[in-house]
């Protein structure tokens, strides 16, 4: 999916919330929305969950999309377990696995005792895990989450932390908003922030994730699991005359560099690697993804 200067305000005349917001959001890719309150991070998860529309600019390429919100409105006339065979009917399942879904997820949160209990009367922590539930029984191409650990219990929040990352690792998208700035590092996510409306990202220039470049040389195209796995834009390269080896060179976050190292080793025909550094400073200027020569 990719956002093309977008932007949102909620009156005319009044103040843009979001403004000229490019992201290209690649499958495989995941991602924290940071920011402080009010700058828009749930203004900016509506938008890519489809709820919202922009006022300008443009989304295109939009794929199957769950999402939990902020505040799960518990008030629709189901019991839990008939609210995730719902969704997961309105989530293309056929009834059959909707309901099988539905019971994974109710055992996995360890709220099966709360199946035909009505959604208004379950708890704050129980009505989230419902909510979350049903955003990951789909198994959705993009998953859009804003807070959803907010309120889980310790088992819950490790098993939205799993499923997340399984989706990720599925080629999935995972888009998030969690006041926890450790959430997901260790699964990679890439963090962007908004701030005064705009959109940045802050990983490039933080010095707790160094940076690593690697310079490869090949003829063929960059394999398309390098942007997957790497969350980086693949630009290609310009088609010049085939056979003549072109120079690639990729900044991206240590922990990345194994998965991109890999891709490159394996691709049809192999790029030859001809350097792995540090990125000085760190992500310093460099681009994040392109063709040196
Ligand atoms: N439906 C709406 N109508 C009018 N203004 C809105 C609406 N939703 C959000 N806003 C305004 O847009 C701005 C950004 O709100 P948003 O909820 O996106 O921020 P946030 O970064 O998610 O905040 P928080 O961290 O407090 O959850 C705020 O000034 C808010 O008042």
């Amino acid at each position: 999916m990719r956002l093309e200067a977008v932007g949102r305000r909620y009156r005319m005349r009044g103040p843009w919330v979001l403004r000229d917001i490019d992201l290209d959001l690649p499958a495989g890719a995941l991602l924290r929305i940071a920011g402080t309150n009010g700058s828009g991070k749930s203004t900016l998860l509506r938008l890519l969950a489809g709820i919202d529309a922009p006022t300008t600019g443009r989304i295109t390429g939009r794929p199957r999309t769950a999402y939990v919100p902020e505040r799960f409105a518990a008030t629709l006339p189901f019991d839990a377990a008939g609210y995730l065979v719902h969704m997961g009917r309105v989530h293309g399942l056929s009834g059959r696995q909707a309901a099988s879904r539905a019971d994974t997820w109710l055992e996995r949160f360890a709220i099966t005792g709360y199946a035909g209990t009505s959604l208004d009367l379950l708890s704050k922590g129980t009505a989230q895990k419902v909510a979350v539930a049903q955003a990951l029984l789909a198994e959705p191409e993009l998953l859009v989450l804003d807070e959803a650990w907010t309120g889980l219990d310790t088992a819950a929040r490790a098993h939205l932390d799993e499923a997340v990352t399984e989706r990720v690792a599925a080629g999935g998208t995972a888009v998030f908003v969690d006041h926890d700035p450790r959430r997901l590092t260790g699964a990679g996510a890439r963090v962007h922030r908004v701030a005064n409306g705009r959109l940045a990202d802050s990983r490039a220039g933080s010095p707790e994730v160094p940076q690593v470049v690697i310079e490869a040389e090949g003829t063929g195209e960059p394999p398309a699991a390098l942007a997957r796995h790497t969350g980086a834009t693949a630009p290609q390269p310009p088609a010049d005359q085939a056979g003549t080896p072109r120079l690639l060179r990729i900044t991206l976050p240590a922990d990345r560099s194994d998965t991109a190292l890999r891709a490159l080793l394996t691709a049809d025909p192999p790029w030859h690697i001809r350097a792995v550094r540090p990125a000085h400073p760190p992500g310093g200027g460099a681009i994040p993804y392109g063709v040196a020569r």
